[in-house]
């Protein structure tokens, strides 16, 4: 199998301009909506289209194990993502709440969890988790870019249903200290600025994480020359795929909303592999997590919300896709000056 990406539109200046006239002759004050009005004139651009289309939204959760959990870097145990799939298809998680509330479809994506598949989540297991990148590879180059395909798949398939906005979210027990590591092989981050606490640790703890993180990755750094590579090295299954859906999605014109700090550090991989992938981009919130900051000053990404979150799921998706969706429906359904028979701004001589 070889790395072969599909080809990704520029975003369309010409529906920007357009966007942009429109939004002025709404009945507001010029400029009035703030950032509502930047995203309403990117939607635009990303899907070639005046007015946006926002009403079909779907969630997609990519979820793996990490063979790094072996080294005790999360406060949680590794089963948890298995039983957490199990809430998800019964309806009790935090992203299955915000998901009803948007009226977005959720479909969870077993990429590479470590347990048998569950019923009401799509099974597309490259491997039982991947492997402990504190001794050796994460994984191999061909389960790589099989997990890469199924989130290049996964957005092809939201493109046939005509999905109008795609949030994503993860699942993975240890994987905030995955992305933590891809950002230290990706950058010259040191693990002090970018390994934070994840699903809460102790101080003692982050201080273990940082040890692990600093050792693996200086040892990957012998290797590693590429992107790719750094993802083989020390990402995870659900990583590569959320890389593969973003890139599917912008070759499809489809606005991605990208949650926290594990989906941003995918977003960075996806810049590097194709720099055009970050257009389609909208960053839902600013989480807790510590390397986040350090993520989004690097895709030069101004996140919509900060709301203290640290939960992953694609919950910080799912809540700043209401932003989202009143960009869209602001530009659709305002009336305009003519239109309302309301007075236009003044040019007042004062002198
Ligand atoms: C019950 C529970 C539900 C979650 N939902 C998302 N995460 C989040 O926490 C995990 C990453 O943190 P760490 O690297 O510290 O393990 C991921 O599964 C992420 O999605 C959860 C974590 C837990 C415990
Ligand atoms: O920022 C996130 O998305 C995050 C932070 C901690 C744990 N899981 C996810």
């Amino acid at each position: 199998m070889e790395l072969k990406l599909p080809e990704i539109p520029e975003l369309s200046r010409q529906h920007r301009l357009a966007a942009q006239e429109q939004l002025d002759r709404k009945t507001k004050p010029v400029g009035s909506l703030g950032r509502l009005e930047e995203l309403a004139v990117q939607l635009c651009a990303i899907q070639h289209k005046v007015p946006p289309d926002t009403a079909r939204k779907r969630i997609l959760v990519f979820a793996a194990d990490h063979g790094i959990t072996e080294e005790k870097v999360s406060a949680y145990p590794r089963e948890v993502t298995a039983q957490m799939l199990a809430n998800f298809a019964a309806g009790g998680a935090a992203i299955n709440v915000l998901a009803r509330l948007m009226g977005g479809e959720l479909f969870v994506v077993d990429v590479g969890v470590a347990a048998e598949p569950v019923v009401g989540v799509k099974n597309r297991k490259v491997r039982w988790g991947t492997r402990n990148f504190a001794h050796e590879p994460a994984m191999t180059v061909e389960e790589t870019l099989q997990a890469l395909n199924v989130g290049i798949e996964l957005a092809f398939e939201a493109a046939e249903d005509e999905v109008d906005i795609l949030c994503l979210g993860e699942m993975g027990i240890g994987n905030t200290t995955a992305a933590a590591a891809l950002l230290c092989l990706l950058t010259e981050a040191r693990e002090e600025q970018v390994v934070g606490r994840g699903t809460g640790l102790t101080d003692a703890q982050l201080e273990h994480k940082r040890a692990i993180v600093a050792r693996a990755v200086a040892r990957h750094r012998e290797w590693v020359k590429t992107p790719f590579e750094a993802l083989c090295a020390v990402g995870g299954l659900e990583i590569a795929a959320l890389v593969g859906s973003m890139i599917g999605a912008a070759a499809s014109k489809i606005p991605v909303i990208v949650d926290g700090f594990i989906v941003t550090v995918a977003a960075l991989v996806a810049y590097h592999l194709t720099p055009k992938a970050r257009d389609a981009l909208i960053f839902a919130h600013r989480s807790e997590e510590l390397g986040h900051r350090y993520a989004l000053e690097l895709l030069e990404a101004n996140p919509l919300l900060d709301l203290g979150m640290r939960l992953g799921e694609g919950s910080g998706a799912a809540l700043a896709s209401f932003l989202v969706e009143a960009a869209g429906r602001i530009l659709r359904e305002m009336a305009t000056f003519a239109e309302a028979g309301v007075s236009e701004r003044e040019e007042q001589d004062v002198t």
